[in-house]
């Protein structure tokens, strides 16, 4: 699929950025954390975020991704968070036509690095398609052809560096991997006239969530051969891999944060919890609507693992 980049490259160092809610620590500090938590990876990693939807079940006029949570973006939260990873080569934004003007304004406000700015599709697989593809025309001198690539929706902001690195290299073992979380409640199939057909053993089961990792030759083969109903009806990248590649993906247990904002109250409840998350290093996290809060004070890196989300 031939897809024009739009190219908008910040250089690596740590500009002063616009005082704004911090994510991850900066600089040496950041460093040093790689080196004891020991996220060191060794091969080149890019992101591809697919951020070209609609929103429509939000009922909101604005793309939820675009979206202001606390005066910014919902966008720019998660592309922050990739960004401040270090071991992260290019974060691929894909977003629709008319919106590469507002997603550039974007960059330049947040003074996001290592964005490329690519035009969606009218599916989400469409869209992620396009994303792989730009990756490997890149024709910046620096910029390496992935070994990994990382596909994480646009609309979970909540990313963890740590997860990052469990996704990144298992994909590169297995060829791909993906973040799962235990269903919260059964799963049912029904008649057309709308009565149960029958429930699935909900034991046996698990919610698909994002971040998922492949490697580019995998999601390259995968996109190549899939069908047009794939590219029209499908959610789901691990299924491609499986079916097209043979490839089956490393199952991975994520934290409790991999939220996807999908409808208004899942987009109010992650704006209170972005408040939380993104505006202090510490905070006292305070029941939501919906989410168990199980300890008073947390620091950022902890807050992942101790949000219990009930859905
Ligand atoms: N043509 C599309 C459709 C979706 N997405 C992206 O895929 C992610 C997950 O999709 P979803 O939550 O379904 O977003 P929307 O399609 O925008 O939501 P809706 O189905 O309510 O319209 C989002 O970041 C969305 O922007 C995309 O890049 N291109
Ligand atoms: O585009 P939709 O939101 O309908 O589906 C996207 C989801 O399927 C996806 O985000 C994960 O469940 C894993 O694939």
């Amino acid at each position: 699929m031939e897809v024009s980049p739009v190219y908008m490259q910040g250089d690596d160092s740590e500009q002063d950025r616009p005082a704004y809610p911090r994510l991850f620590p900066t600089g040496e500090a950041r460093k040093s954390d790689h080196l004891k938590a020991g996220l060191c990876v060794d091969f080149p990693v890019s992101v591809v975020l697919p951020a070209g939807g609609t929103g429509e079940r939000t009922g909101l006029q604005t793309p939820k991704q675009f979206c202001p949570c606390l005066g910014r973006p919902l966008i720019s939260y998660t592309v922050e968070s990739f960004e401040r990873v270090s071991w992260i080569q290019t974060i691929v934004v894909v977003v629709a036509k008319e919106n590469i003007g507002l997603m550039m304004d974007i960059i330049q406000r947040f003074q996001h690095k290592k964005v490329l700015v690519v035009p969606g599709g009218s599916t989400r697989h469409r869209s992620i398609c396009n994303g792989v593809a730009a990756l490997g025309e890149q024709r910046r001198p620096a910029a390496h052809k992935p070994k990994v690539v990382i596909i994480h929706d646009a609309v979970r902001p909540f990313v963890d560096e740590d997860f990052l690195h469990k996704i990144a290299m298992a994909a590169k073992e297995q060829g791909a991997a993906g973040a799962i979380r235990p269903l919260v409640s059964t799963v049912i199939a029904t008649t057309s006239e709308g009565y149960l057909d029958h429930s699935l053993e909900r034991a046996k089961y698990r919610a698909s969530e994002m971040p998922q990792g492949f490697t580019y030759d995998v999601i390259c083969e995968a996109y190549k051969k899939c069908t047009e109903s794939d590219f029209e009806f499908g959610t789901e990248c691990l299924h491609l891999a499986l079916q097209y590649c043979g490839t089956n993906a490393k199952l991975i247990d994520g934290p409790p944060t991999l939220w996807k904002v999908s409808v208004k109250t899942t987009f109010e409840t992650r704006t209170m919890l972005c408040k939380k998350v993104f505006i202090c290093g510490n905070m006292t996290v305070s029941s939501f609507p919906g989410t168990d809060s199980v300890t008073p004070v947390l620091s950022g890196a902890n807050f992942q693992q101790t949000v219990m989300r009930k859905l």
